[in-house]
């Protein structure tokens, strides 16, 4: 089923093949967000109704303008911040239906890169990469080590072990980061703007590094970014948020092909169209 509301209607507009969630676990949609809505201290709402099942095994990238609620979705989506109305039901579960136990292991299926690697300052790469395993597992330490090394490999840091995070560069923390989120071998990886802070060659050596973990691992990676160029390089769906709405939802080729003016000014980059500064 698809719904298609026009560019004009910023109340309504949704564009594209949509997806509505379904409920359950069987449906293709291992997250979904149920007309979720968000404001903080009283103000303009930051998610204002969002409705959406990101495809399981696919990378989505959801795009939207700078401070129009990206990261706030991200947050709901972790079960970080609990949602004003509506429903975030991952694994077939709304999140905050449950217990804070059972929420704790719903989170543990995740793995989370943030803006800046999120690592910690004081250990080195190394026990960066092993600290999941050793704070949720019982593994031992031979056994860490060969899963830790195996993705320092993975994403081309196996010679970097013994750094700290303040030795080396934003690529290299963002790639460290990213091989922390994969070592509890997560059903679902997010990403909070892997780009931000890197130069245009880094972002792309490192949307090819994810895409590549991605072929190689599948899992439902859900990305968020207000860079065009990355939204080339990973998606197989693209989601857009405005004004706090998902006000599409995609294949990328019918998103970049699009001929809806907001999809199309918004993916051009273009200064004309109805995307205005507000
Ligand atoms: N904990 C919070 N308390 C109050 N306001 C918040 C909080 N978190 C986010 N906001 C507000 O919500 C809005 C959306 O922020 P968010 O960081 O999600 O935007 P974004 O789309 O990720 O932006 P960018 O692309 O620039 O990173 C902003 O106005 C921000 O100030």
């Amino acid at each position: 089923m698809s719904r298609t509301v026009s560019a004009d209607s910023p109340d309504g507009r949704v564009s594209g093949s949509f997806a509505p969630p379904v409920y359950g676990n069987d449906n293709g949609h291992t997250i979904e967000l149920l007309d979720v809505h968000k404001s903080f201290g009283g103000g303009a709402p930051v998610l204002n109704g969002v409705t959406a099942g990101f495809t399981d095994n696919a990378i989505t990238t959801v795009l939207g303008p700078s401070g129009t609620g990206k990261s706030v979705l991200l947050k709901h989506i972790v079960g970080l911040l609990e949602p004003d109305a509506g429903q975030v039901r991952v694994f077939g579960q709304d999140i905050w239906q449950v217990s804070k136990e059972e929420r704790y292991d719903l989170r543990k299926r995740f793995g989370v890169l943030f803006q800046d690697g999120a690592l910690f300052g004081s250990m080195n790469l190394y026990d960066n990469v092993a600290f999941p395993l050793r704070k949720h597992t019982r593994k031992s330490e031979s056994e860490i080590r060969e899963i830790v090394m195996a993705h320092l490999k993975e994403v081309g840091l196996e010679q970097a072990t013994d750094k700290a995070p303040s030795e080396i560069s934003g690529g290299m923390r963002k790639r460290a980061g990213f091989a922390r989120a994969l070592v509890m071998r997560p059903d679902v990886v997010l990403f909070d703007e892997p780009d931000s802070g890197l130069d245009p060659v880094r972002t792309k050596l490192l949307c090819q590094l994810i895409a590549e973990v991605h072929r190689e691992h599948g899992g439902t990676y859900i990305v968020i970014t207000h860079d065009i160029a990355s939204a080339h390089t990973l998606s197989d769906y693209i989601g857009l948020l405005w004004q706090g709405k998902l006000v599409h939802y995609g294949a990328a080729e019918g998103a970049f092909a699009s001929d809806d003016p907001f999809v199309r000014q918004f993916l051009s980059g273009d200064a004309a169209g109805p995307l205005g500064m507000d």
